[in-house]
This record gives structure tokens, C-alpha cells and sequence, in this order.
């Protein structure tokens, strides 16, 4: 009672530092932030409880954690610390509804997306203030990522309704084989604070067009857009138990590995580290669930000689500082080669100087801060491993600590060498390191020497050489000519260490379903008379 109390204040406390934008303490469990951020239109968004089975709750043990606005370092509300007999509740709830939703017609499914995304794209304005406050890129990035999230819903809206099988030859005498495609059941969804509201539509949006039924698990550092995103599917009459949203921070690993282990969970869908991932699925294999992983990347960018070099810059700071680096997807390793390595690192660097960087709300703001200080202090490791061994800043390479302690100077480092740092690991901040390179089966060689392979891109004009190269990298996605990707008409996801599985596309819904052969036999006799 004390604690349902405690977060009822907590939404309020929340609310009021929207309406007011005024520097008020409340309670002492949650206060005003100290910067205003923009009211939204429509408060009751803000949610700080998770949501199990239509109903927002607490955490049994009244437990809560801090949500904190990344580029004030301030706290924005506490939410419900969720352990595993929670999460135990939610799976159970979800397993509840499976037996009537995955029955529903997939014009129905579709329909329901189809209202979700329409909520979605009207309350964007909102859902981007909300993904600004607790991730911190800036505003104009989370109307963009609102939209991209949206973009899936309407994708899978659609996809639900050509969810197809097959009618196959036997090979016995009398056979036919038939083949349905079924939803594979209740599914455990785990997602980052990178893009706190398109990673999550991007796996409940085929759940759901499947027939399946979810329980997530929202990051603990941006669970306020994933809430957001429940109460709209809420409204827009999606049934009990379907979609759960479980929450928690210091219990994440609890909360992970009761989703990995519990039995009625059939699928597992991880966005995040290579590490945890790895972890996940050894957990998922004592019940052998069906799982897709989308891990850590270490994405190479390759100019050659050959390409438009203004086209090249403006795709590399598209790939590289989108999210101020803290995409997967992220340009890592810039590789450019010699014959234009001088022209494109002068016309880079120049185009950095130009960011405007500061908290996201900030007037004209291309870049904000980075999710919390061990973002920022792997960003400053690299940038002095590499100086250690040769390389030079043309631009940035220090922390920003007038602007608050998770901000970092967009950095472009040059004469960078394969031993560094940089090369290996993904930096997954704004740190650039070019790369000289002298021939194509130099740089694929050098692009190829990594456990892990999400993305890739290079720039070049010769037709031949984009098939080439293309067919030689070892991953999953290529821009050729683009440092854009991202779309939800396409394939997403990795190879070797980067995971398995497909996000987006026509493959997307395929993740959520599992194959049924019917067998009828008897069939194809003389016609009888
Ligand atoms: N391939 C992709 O689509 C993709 C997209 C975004 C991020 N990423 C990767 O994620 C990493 C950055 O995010 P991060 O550092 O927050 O990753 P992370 O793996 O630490 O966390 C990601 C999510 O997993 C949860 N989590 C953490 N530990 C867990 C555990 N033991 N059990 C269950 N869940 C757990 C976190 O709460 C969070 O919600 C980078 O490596 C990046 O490349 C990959
Ligand atoms: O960070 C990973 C996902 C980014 C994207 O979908 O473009």
C-alpha cells in the first residue's frame, strides 16, 4: 500500500515538473530535475510502475530505481525495481492470453497495429521529449526516433495479414504434405537505452502480427518511452497479458535469467552486448528456446580512391556520429585510402567542427551527451591508446565537463594504426579513427579481423569493386554509397559474433513463428464414380 502510494507521488512528482518547469523539490524520492524540459500534451505518458497483465504495478518489495536525465546527471523519477517472482507474474499472464490471441485473425492483429502506430505517430511530439529526457540525443534524433519505431509497427501491421504456408509434393505414394506457420508462443524481448523506443517496436511489432504474446524487459537506464509505449498499445485495445513491460535496473541479471530459463517462454529476442548475449543464450539452452541475438558491432568504413569524397564524408558522419556513436550500427573504423586519405580527413574534421553539442533540448543541439560516464570513459581510453601509439587528434579527444560529466568532444583521430584499441573493440561513443590503407584486398583483410560483423559500408563508384567487396565482408548489412542503413523494409541484424536472427523486412516476422507439417495421407486416389 506504502509503495503503490510512493509511485503514485512519484507520476505526479513527474507531471508537475512538466507542467511547472520549475526546480521544486516534492518528496524525497523524486524531485524536479533542475532543467525544464518542454511540457508534454499529454501527461498521463509518464508512467514509473511496470505493466503486467493491463495493470500498472509496483514492485512487491516497494522497491524502486533512479532514472536520471543523462545530460544533467539530475534524477527524473523513480521506477519499479521488479525481481523475479514479478517477472515469474508476468510470464504467467502472458502465457494466459497466448491460448485466445494466438487465435485471433491476422486481420485483427493487423488492425490493432494499426492503431498503435497511428497513437505512436500522433503523440511523437511527446514520445521524442520523453526519449530526449532519459537518453539524451537531441530532440530533432528522437522525432526521428520515434518515427523509425513507428515505421515497424506499420511494417508488421501489414506483414501480419501474409503470414502464408505451403502445399508440397510427398515423395510418399498417397501423401500431401501441408505446411502452417504458427506463433512460437510467449516471448521474452530485452532491449537497450540506445533507441529506447524503435528497439522494442522492432521486436513487439512481429510478436504481436504473430499471435504471439510478450513479456519485455525495458533498459533500466530508459524505461520511461518503453512504459510510454505500453500505455499507448493499451489504448489502443490490445488485450491483458499480450504485451508486458517488466522493469528493473540493479536486478536486470535476475530478471534476464528468469526469461532465459523459465519454460513457458519459448523465444528469447536480446538487443544489446555480445557479452550478455552470450550469456542469455546459455541460459536459453537448458529449455532450448528458439532465439535471435542483435550484439555489438565493429562496423569498418571504407573510402576508396575511387569514390565521391563529399558523398563519403557526409556518409561517414551520418554512420559514425548518429547518437553521438552509440549506435551498433556506428562507423568504428574508418578505413581511407591513400590517394584521398589528406582530402577526406581535412573535409571530415571540418564537418565535425560545425556540431553543436549540448543537451538535447538545446536550440540548434546536433549532438548530445553520452548515456553515463563509463560510455564516456571507454570513449577516452581509445582516444589515449591511440595517442599512446601515434595517432594525432585533428579535432576533440577531451571530456566536456562545463557541459556535464557524460559529454565527450565528437573526436577525429588520424594516422591510426590496426594494433590499436579502436580497431578491436567497439568504441560506442564519438570517437573517429582514419585508417591509411594502400589496396582493396588490404583494407578487406583488415576490415574482416574481428569476431564480430553487424554492419559495414564503403564508398566507390567502380561496379565491379562494389560487388567484390561486397561479397568479401564478413557481416550482415552493407552501405554502399550510404551511411544510412537503418529501414524497416530491411533485413537487420549480424554474423559471427554480432548474433543471428532478422529484424525489419519480410524475414522479421519469421523470428516470432515456428513451421507445422500436416501430413494427410490417403490422398489422390482414381476418381470415384
Ligand atoms: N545489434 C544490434 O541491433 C544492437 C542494437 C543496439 C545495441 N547493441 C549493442 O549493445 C551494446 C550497448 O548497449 P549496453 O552496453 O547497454 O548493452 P548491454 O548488453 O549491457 O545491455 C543491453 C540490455 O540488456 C540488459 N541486460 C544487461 N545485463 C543483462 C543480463 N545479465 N541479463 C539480461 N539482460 C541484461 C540491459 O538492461 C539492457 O536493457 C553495444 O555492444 C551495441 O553494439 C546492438
Ligand atoms: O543500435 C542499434 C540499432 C540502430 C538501428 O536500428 O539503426
Amino acid at each position: 500500500m506504502a509503495s503503490t502510494m510512493l509511485a503514485r507521488s512519484s507520476t505526479r512528482s513527474l507531471v508537475s515538473t512538466l507542467q511547472l518547469r520549475v526546480t521544486v523539490p516534492i518528496s524525497s524520492r523524486c524531485y524536479a530535475t533542475g532543467h525544464s524540459i518542454p511540457p508534454l500534451n499529454d501527461q498521463s505518458l509518464l508512467k514509473s510502475k511496470a505493466f503486467i497483465h493491463g495493470e500498472w504495478v509496483n514492485a512487491d518489495s516497494g522497491k524502486t530505481f533512479e532514472v536520471k536525465d543523462p545530460s544533467t546527471g539530475k534524477l527524473i523519477t523513480h521506477v519499479a525495481e521488479l525481481d523475479v517472482a514479478e517477472t515469474q507474474r508476468a510470464i504467467r499472464s502472458a502465457n494466459d492470453a497466448l491460448a485466445s490471441f494466438r487465435r485471433t485473425t491476422a486481420k485483427e492483429r493487423s488492425r490493432f497495429l494499426r492503431k498503435w502506430y497511428d497513437l505512436t505517430v500522433a503523440h511523437t511530439d511527446d514520445l521524442a521529449k520523453i526519449i530526449t529526457w532519459e537518453n539524451g540525443k537531441p530532440l530533432a534524433d528522437a522525432r526521428g526516433e520515434v518515427n523509425y519505431a513507428a515505421t515497424f509497427i506499420e511494417w508488421f501491421a501489414e506483414q501480419a495479414t501474409r503470414i502464408d504456408g505451403a502445399v508440397l509434393p510427398a515423395s510418399i505414394p498417397g501423401n500431401r504434405v501441408l505446411v502452417t506457420k504458427e506463433p512460437v508462443g510467449v516471448c521474452g524481448l530485452i532491449t537497450p537505452w540506445n533507441f529506447p523506443a524503435a528497439m522494442i517496436t522492432r521486436k513487439l511489432a512481429p510478436a504481436i502480427a504473430a499471435g504471439c504474446t510478450t513479456v519485455s524487459k525495458a533498459p533500466g537506464e530508459t524505461p520511461l518511452t518503453a512504459l510510454a509505449l505500453a500505455e499507448l498499445a493499451a489504448r489502443a485495445g490490445l488485450p491483458p497479458g499480450v504485451m508486458n513491460v517488466v522493469t528493473s535496473l540493479a536486478n536486470t541479471p535476475a530478471v534476464g535469467e528468469t526469461l532465459a530459463t523459465d519454460p513457458l517462454v519459448r523465444k528469447i529476442s536480446f538487443t544489446g552486448s555480445t557479452n550478455v548475449g552470450r550469456l542469455l543464450m546459455k541460459q536459453a539452452s537448458g529449455t532450448i528456446k528458439k532465439c535471435s541475438f542483435e550484439l555489438g558491432g565493429n562496423a569498418p568504413f571504407i573510402v576508396f580512391d575511387d569514390a565521391d569524397v563529399d558523398a563519403a564524408v557526409t556518409g561517414a558522419i551520418t554512420s559514425k556520429f548518429r547518437s553521438s556513436g552509440q549506435t551498433c550500427v556506428c562507423a568504428n573504423r574508418l578505413y581511407i585510402q591513400e590517394g584521398i586519405y589528406e582530402e577526406f580527413a581535412t573535409k571530415f574534421a571540418e564537418k565535425v567542427k560545425g556540431f553543436k553539442i549540448g543537451g538535447g533540448y538545446g536550440e540548434g543541439v546536433t549532438h548530445g551527451p553520452l548515456i553515463h560516464d563509463r560510455a564516456v570513459s571507454k570513449a577516452e581510453s581509445h582516444v589515449q591508446d591511440a595517442l599512446s601509439q601515434g595517432a594525432t587528434v585533428m579535432i576533440g579527444g577531451q571530456k566536456l565537463p562545463d557541459l556535464g560529466s557524460n559529454f565527450f568532444q565528437p573526436t577525429v583521430l588520424r594516422d591510426m594504426k590496426p594494433d590499436m584499441l579502436l580497431a578491436h573493440e567497439e568504441t560506442f561513443g564519438p570517437v573517429a579513427g582514419l585508417f591509411p590503407f594502400k589496396t582493396e584486398a588490404e583494407v578487406v583483410t583488415l576490415a574482416n579481423n574481428t569476431e564480430v560483423g553487424l554492419a559495414g559500408y564503403f564508398f566507390s563508384k567502380d561496379v565491379q569493386r562494389i560487388w567484390r567487396v561486397a561479397e568479401a565482408l564478413e557481416v550482415g548489412m552493407i552501405g554502399v554509397n550510404t551511411g544510412l542503413i537503418s529501414d524497416a523494409a530491411s533485413p537487420f541484424g549480424g554474423i559471427k559474433q554480432s548474433g543471428f536472427g532478422r529484424e525489419g523486412s519480410i524475414y522479421g516476422i519469421d523470428e516470432y513463428l515456428v513451421m507445422k507439417s500436416i501430413t494427410l495421407g490417403g490422398m489422390g486416389g482414381d476418381l470415384q464414380n
